[in-house]
């Protein structure tokens, strides 16, 4: 038995650093530090906390990968904390639906560039075609029973692998879940992910107790559970399986289920859907935090009716996933169990889904923004891909290698012919039933703070939470990834015309509306920001 294993047997928690021994990943499989010259450019892919996303393929085996390059937002500080977190970790992990880090590339300023420039550094990972969101976008594809069963059953197995490896990922979410036209689904963005220290999961017991607190400062907005809402920091696995409920009902519908524009009207969301929470079903929500603000008005939950055309199997997952009990939420390794993918029709093998056009929430994004600022076409013209078409008018904007990139690279037939001038219209051209996208977890600089649609009840909780103190200008060390971020394409996005005028000004409205009085929010948050903080001197810890 390994030292590991004996602390497990002993019911100890592991520590980081036997986890790190336990699980280092054969040194073939990860190349180390590569030139970005070893990779030819194709075109952007996303864009996220960290900078852009691109498609790139590599010189020395041809294969295409995903370069997601870390932004350095302040020189002077370094290497992102948080990007060397999610390195770390994904160095370590290793299943077959947890997207594998590959390589580093580094790409160097040229000589004649200012000295005090540093290099960046790009994660090297598979390419993969979709991500979920784009995919669930594209009115040309609908997901059928047997499909969504495939991939529920792939990201379930790839957080059962997690949990059990004591890791939270605490930013699930459609769009960090990438599809590839084998029928793979992985998941991504490890950016918010940590190290566990409570129990693993066990069979038929959910998520069990907390041990420890933890930031609050994580989750999407629409995919945040009800404890996170209402300030709970002693959390545990199973905050993951609401978000992997919520992903679930966006498979089943086509579009996202809780769209909250504030905190409040989240959890109003909530209650409509699960119903409003009482010691039965939300044991403990008393001594919650946020719970004292809260007077909804009683109901029932609508969750049956909204799902009912997804028949009682889904049904019955959809309520264990979203159960509002943190602490009895079904766990990955129950849910798997679940009879939904025992009953009729069965859930269908990777290698029997058919192959989409690729598709990323970027896309959509892009459309969406260009639309806002572009005449509209004539037939069979290029609205929405700029003048030289190539989607997305980045080919001279200098990134990585500063060389401009090949014609035609959004051609989805990579490898194949050039396409027709307006052959790659994304599919978001012909769409437009969703809502802008949900702030990132930490993006609360930018104070959504909107009455909910449709009056939600004047509810005194109707605020964005956890409002950082500082100013943006001079963000705070460890959150500086989420707090700089650009949304995608979500309120907080200055690009987007419909929210322009609502940041700094709300960020401040919003911020003298928290339920909590400023110092001791700043106390909070700088005890959170402290225990998240890698030791000095201790040992490589995944966090
Ligand atoms: N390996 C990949 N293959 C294809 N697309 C990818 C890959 N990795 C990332 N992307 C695309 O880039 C987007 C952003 O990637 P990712 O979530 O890892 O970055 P991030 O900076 O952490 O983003 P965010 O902060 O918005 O969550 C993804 O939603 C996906 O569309």
């Amino acid at each position: 038995m390994s030292a590991s294993e004996s602390q497990e047997a002993a019911g100890r928690p592991q520590s980081p650093r036997s986890f790190a021994i336990a699980h280092q990943r054969p040194r073939s499989s990860f190349v180390g530090c590569s030139k970005i010259a070893d990779y030819e450019v194709l075109g952007k892919l996303g864009e996220g906390t960290f900078g852009e996303v691109y498609r790139a393929r590599s010189r020395k085996t041809g294969a295409l990968v995903a370069l997601k390059k870390i932004i350095m937002h302040n020189e002077k500080d370094g290497f992102p904390i948080t990007a060397l977190r999610e390195i770390k970790l994904l160095k370590l992990l290793s299943h077959p639906n947890i997207l594998r880090l590959e390589d580093m590339a580094v790409e160097h300023p040229p000589r004649s560039a200012d000295k005090r420039k540093r290099p960046i550094m790009y994660m090297v990972t598979p390419y993969m075609d979709h991500d979920l969101s784009g995919l669930l976008d594209n009115p040309s594809v609908t997901l059928t029973e047997p499909q969504i069963k495939c991939y529920m059953q792939q990201l379930l197995q790839g957080l059962e692998y997690l949990h059990a490896n004591r890791i939270l990922h605490r930013d699930m979410k459609a769009a960090n879940l990438l599809i590839n036209n084998k029928g793979i689904l992985q998941i991504a963005d490890f950016g918010l992910a940590r190290h566990y220290e409570g129990k693993t999961p066990q069979p038929g017991h959910g998520g069990g107790e907390g041990t420890r607190d933890y930031t609050a400062l994580v989750v999407t907005r629409w995919y945040r559970p009800p404890e996170l809402l209402m300030h709970l920091k002693r959390y545990t696995t199973s905050i993951d399986l609401w978000g992997v409920g919520c992903v679930f009902g966006e498979m089943l519908v086509g579009k996202p289920i809780l769209t909250g524009e504030s905190d409040g009207h989240q959890l109003e969301l909530i209650w409509d859907l699960c119903g409003t929470p009482t010691i039965e079903t939300m044991p403990g929500l008393k001594d919650l935090p946020g719970a004292e603000a809260m007077s909804p008005k009683p109901r029932q939950g609508n969750l049956g009716q909204r799902f009912r055309e997804y028949g009682s199997g889904a049904i019955s997952l959809l309520r264990e996933l979203l159960k509002l009990d943190w602490r009895s939420r079904i766990n990955a390794h129950d849910a798997l169990q679940h009879p939904y993918f025992r009953n009729p029709p069965y859930p269908a093998k990777p290698e029997e889904l058919p192959s989409f056009e690729e598709s990323h929430e970027y896309d959509r994004k892009k459309y969406h923004e260009k639309r806002t600022v572009l005449p509209p076409a004539p037939r069979g013209g290029t609205v929405g891909r700029g003048p030289n078409n190539d989607g997305d008018g980045y080919r001279n904007s200098g990134g990585p290698g500063g060389r401009g990139y090949p014609r035609n690279n959004n051609n989805r037939n990579f490898g194949g012919p050039a396409p027709a001038p307006d052959e790659r219209v994304p599919a978001w051209h012909r769409d437009t039933r969703l809502p802008p996208r949900p702030p990132p977890p930490a993006d609360y600089g930018n104070g959504r703070d909107r009455a909910p649609r449709g009056g939600g009840g004047g509810n005194r909780q109707d605020v964005d939470t956890y409002i950082p103190s500082y100013d943006r200008d001079a963000p705070r060390r460890d959150d500086r990834r989420r707090d700089d971020r650009r949304d995608r394409g979500g309120p907080g996005d200055r690009r987007r015309g419909d929210y322009d005028d609502r940041t700094r000004s709300n960020r401040t409205r919003s911020r003298s509306r928290s339920p909590l009085p400023p110092r001791d929010r700043d106390r909070d948050r700088d005890r959170d920001r402290d225990r998240d903080r890698p030791p000095r001197d201790g040992p490589p810890h995944p966090r």
